[in-house]
């Protein structure tokens, strides 16, 4: 804990290298073959105590201005819902420094609701396991247990359900971010409607259960960038909101060229986009493909990030630590006071 009393979390974005998407489901939302990878561009969430009872939010950033300040804001919702669970009547002020991009597909809402909660459940000392912390995430939203969890995992379900996965190197990534953003419900419902006009229908019953590729994951496995690039390429594995994607937002062709053009071993949508994910074989390679993105003028910016990066992790401890070792005093000469008080 800060000499305030405030609590800091630190979140990274997403991006799924598989997103499989299986029918629509009688409750709205579609079965997936989620594979999440974590990657290296992160929000801090601050906790901090307030004196009166109520959550408040506020956002720096260069997107801060999308966000909204009010009960939406999914930081907000992850407090509310922690409190109610353990009967607290909150009390906090909450701080989003903002440096993923907004409704861009990398899931910076989830990363801020698994922030916050992790930052409240060091600030009220709830004691919540694990496991509670991951339920409230699924409450959250579909993509928010794996912004506390990190890494890479295999979402099912909706994406809630969580198989961890091995990562075996480092995979080097540019992210071109567009202008605006794109509403994640509206590019689902745009893929059902590309499913129904193509004649394959969208429900379940037409659409196979969505599965994993092996060879994804043997290359995650791996750690090897080429391998990784065959298959979603070659390969196949991919995203099916992709096609959704750039339905909506045509202009998203065209970044992908320009990324291809410049280099990149695979270049995808990052989950319902409009961000644009691009592989690199290095660092190096990374930073000469954002400058060549950034100067195609395809995108608002580009930005490099390295993968896997860890889930949500405080980085201010808990509490005040324990002294780890407590001197043995001297004995004091009569009259005088201990050289070290007790504790
Ligand atoms: C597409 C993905 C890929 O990881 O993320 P983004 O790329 O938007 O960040 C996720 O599936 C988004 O997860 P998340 O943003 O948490 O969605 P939720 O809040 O749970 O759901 C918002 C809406 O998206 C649709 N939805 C979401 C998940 C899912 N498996 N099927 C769906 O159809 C539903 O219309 C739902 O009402
Ligand atoms: N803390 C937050 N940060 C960003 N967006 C938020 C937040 N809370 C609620 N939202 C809302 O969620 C929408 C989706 O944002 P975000 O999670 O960044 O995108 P995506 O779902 O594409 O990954 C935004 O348009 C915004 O209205």
């Amino acid at each position: 804990m800060a000499e305030d009393g405030s609590v800091t979390v630190r979140v990274p974005a997403k991006v799924n290298v598989q997103l499989a998407v299986g029918g629509l489901r009688p409750d709205g939302f579609h079965d997936l073959a989620n594979v999440f990878l974590a990657v290296g561009l992160h929000d801090e969430i601050t906790a901090a105590p307030a004196g009166a009872p109520g959550i408040t939010v506020t956002v720096t950033g260069p997107d801060a201005g999308q966000v909204p300040l009010d009960r939406t804001n999914l930081a907000v919702r992850a407090a509310e819902l922690l409190a109610a669970r353990h009967g607290i009547e909150p009390r906090v002020r909450l701080h989003i420094a903002k440096d993923i991009p907004v409704a861009g597909g990398m899931a910076g809402g989830s990363a801020d609701a698994a922030g916050a909660l992790l930052a409240c459940d060091a600030l009220w000392d709830t004691g919540a396991s694990r496991e509670e912390l991951l339920d409230i995430c699924a409450e959250l939203g579909s993509d928010v247990p794996f912004s506390l969890l990190g890494g890479a995992a295999l979402g099912r379900g909706r994406g809630e359900l969580l198989t961890p996965l091995d990562v075996g190197g480092t995979f080097h990534w540019v992210f071109a971010v567009a202008d605006g953003g794109l509403s994640t419900p509206a590019v689902y419902r745009e893929c059902d409607r590309l499913r129904e006009v193509s004649g394959t229908g969208a429900t379940a019953t037409d659409i196979p259960d969505p599965e994993p590729s092996r060879p994804l994951l043997d290359a995650l496995a791996a750690g090897d960038p080429a391998a990784l690039a065959d298959a979603l390429t070659a390969g196949g594995a991919g995203n099916d909101l992709q096609a959704a994607a750039l339905s909506l937002r045509p202009s998203l062709a065209d970044t992908l060229a320009a990324g291809t053009r410049a280099g990149a071993l695979a270049g995808l949508v990052s989950g319902s986009g409009p961000t644009t994910a691009f592989l690199a074989g290095s660092a190096r390679e990374a930073e000469l493909l954002a400058g060549a993105l950034r100067d195609s003028g395809t995108c608002r910016t580009a930005r490099v990030a390295a993968s896997p990066a860890a889930g949500a992790t405080l980085l201010t401890p808990a509490r005040t630590p324990a002294p780890t070792a407590v001197p043995v005093p001297e004995p004091a000469p009569p009259g005088t006071a201990p050289a070290h008080p007790p504790a």
